[in-house]
């Protein structure tokens, strides 16, 4: 039974009132995917897919907006959070006291008797001892019917995570947003049965040949294993060592400190580099001389190094560990090169190529038969005849299927 909610006779919940602003225009595919929630004029639960850099903020504020009742937005991290609520404000009429923010930073309460109510994951489902301040206001979360659950990056979240969230919540419609409905604990049919099915799903190239996300040129790059490094690499005793020697293949650094030249050089990009290995990510990033972040690297830092990378044209290119693959938002990168990555995980893939999906420039050079063919690029380095090449193939399968096609460079 597909679960609707027929939010416009709901006489028991109390309206809220916020309308979407004129300047907020839903693409075409937005418009769809909304007409496939709303088609009978009852909020349906469900999936929504869009990749990266689409819109889906712009889409879950307009669901918001067309049930009017009070919405609790989940998010899986406190910067999303801040971006949800920014999103609220920059499309829809919203006033500023009806939409607050709960974060371990921000203890936030609106005022009046419906509003939209921005938190994440872990903070719902937490077990464990609350501030009474935040025993409060989950108090209220719990016990209050939200007209709609706004759920962000269902791909992400733990299945147990889902369950405890949406049994301790009440909610008329549920609307999971993502761009990548693929999980490797293969977990995705749960999701259908928690939230509901996939209501709409985009098609990258679609998007591509509209202008709405970048151009992306995909090249795995074939780095040969130098002798000496083959030849401890095929040795039994070094079965441990194999990862760090693939991914400090000294002609894999020499491919990117390649790429990273000419990049910089000739096109004037924004880089990205992309290593799992925090060994291999430090070597790399000391001996080219260019700014880490990693899971230990302060927030002040962090916040520094991507500031001078967002504004200055001195620092063009970063080395990122995991911790970029989704919290951090660079939208002015254009270039990713991996290094390293979680072996054969097609969802990292698929997130490490939507760090450049945010299209740049003029929406007509980009549209179909416009100026600029590529305006973004990734590239995967691989160094052959190692493990890396079967997890690469892994990887990209997600890609594929979407319709990218993987060029192969020989180093
Ligand atoms: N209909 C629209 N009209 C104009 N700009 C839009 C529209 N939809 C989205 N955008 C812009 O596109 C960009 C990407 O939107 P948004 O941040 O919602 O993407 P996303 O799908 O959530 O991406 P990510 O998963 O990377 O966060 C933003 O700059 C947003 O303002």
């Amino acid at each position: 039974m597909l679960e609707e909610y027929d939010f416009r006779n709901d006489n028991v919940n109390p309206d809220l009132n916020m309308e979407l602003k004129p300047h907020a225009q839903p693409r075409p595919y937005q418009e769809k995917s909304l007409s496939k929630m709303f088609g009978n004029g009852r909020a349906r639960s469900g999936i929504i897919v869009l990749p990266c850099g689409a819109g889906k903020s712009l889409v879950g504020v307009s669901a918001a907006c067309r049930i009017k009742k009070s919405c609790l937005c989940l998010a899986t991290n406190a910067v999303s959070v801040d971006q949800w609520a920014f999103q609220f404000k920059l499309w829809s009429t919203i006033q500023d006291d009806q939409i607050c923010r709960f974060t371990s930073d921000s203890k936030e309460r609106f005022r009046g008797n419906a509003g939209v109510v921005v938190t994440t994951y872990n903070m719902v489902a937490f077990g464990g001892k609350r501030s009474e301040e935040s025993e409060k206001i989950i108090e209220e979360i719990r016990n209050r019917e939200w007209g709609l659950l706004l759920m962000d990056e269902v791909h992400v979240v733990p299945a147990h995570m889902f369950r405890k969230v949406i049994s301790l919540t009440k909610s008329h419609c549920k609307l999971g947003l993502t761009a990548t409905l693929v999980r490797e604990d293969e977990r995705i049919t749960d999701l259908n049965f928690l939230i509901g099915p996939k209501l709409y799903e985009a098609n990258w190239l679609d998007l591509v040949k509209g202008g709405f996300i970048a151009n992306v040129q995909c090249a795995e790059v074939w780095c040969p294993m130098t002798k000496e490094f083959f030849s401890e690499y095929l040795k039994k005793e070094n079965s441990k060592k194999k990862q760090a020697l693939y991914v400090m293949n000294p002609n894999k650094f020499r491919a990117c400190e390649f790429l990273i030249r000419f990049h910089e050089q000739q096109r004037g990009d924004k880089i990205i580099v992309f290593a799992d290995n925090l060994f291999a990510l430090t070597e790399y990033a000391m001996k080219l001389r260019k700014p880490m972040i990693y899971g230990a690297t302060s927030h002040v830092e962090r916040t520094k190094i991507l500031q001078a990378f967002k504004c200055s044209r001195d620092l063009n290119t970063i080395f990122l560990s995991k911790v970029g693959d989704n919290s951090i938002d660079i939208p002015e990168a254009n270039v990713i090169i991996q290094i390293s990555s979680h072996a054969g995980s097609r969802r990292q893939e698929a997130q490490r190529l939507g760090r450049i999906l945010r299209a740049k420039g003029k929406l007509e050079d980009r549209m179909a038969g416009g100026k600029e063919e590529y305006n973004a690029f990734f590239y995967s380095l691989v160094s052959t005849d190692t493990q890396e090449m079967f997890y690469s193939t892994k990887r990209q399968q997600f890609l594929i299927d979407q319709g990218y096609s993987f060029k192969v460079h020989h180093v």
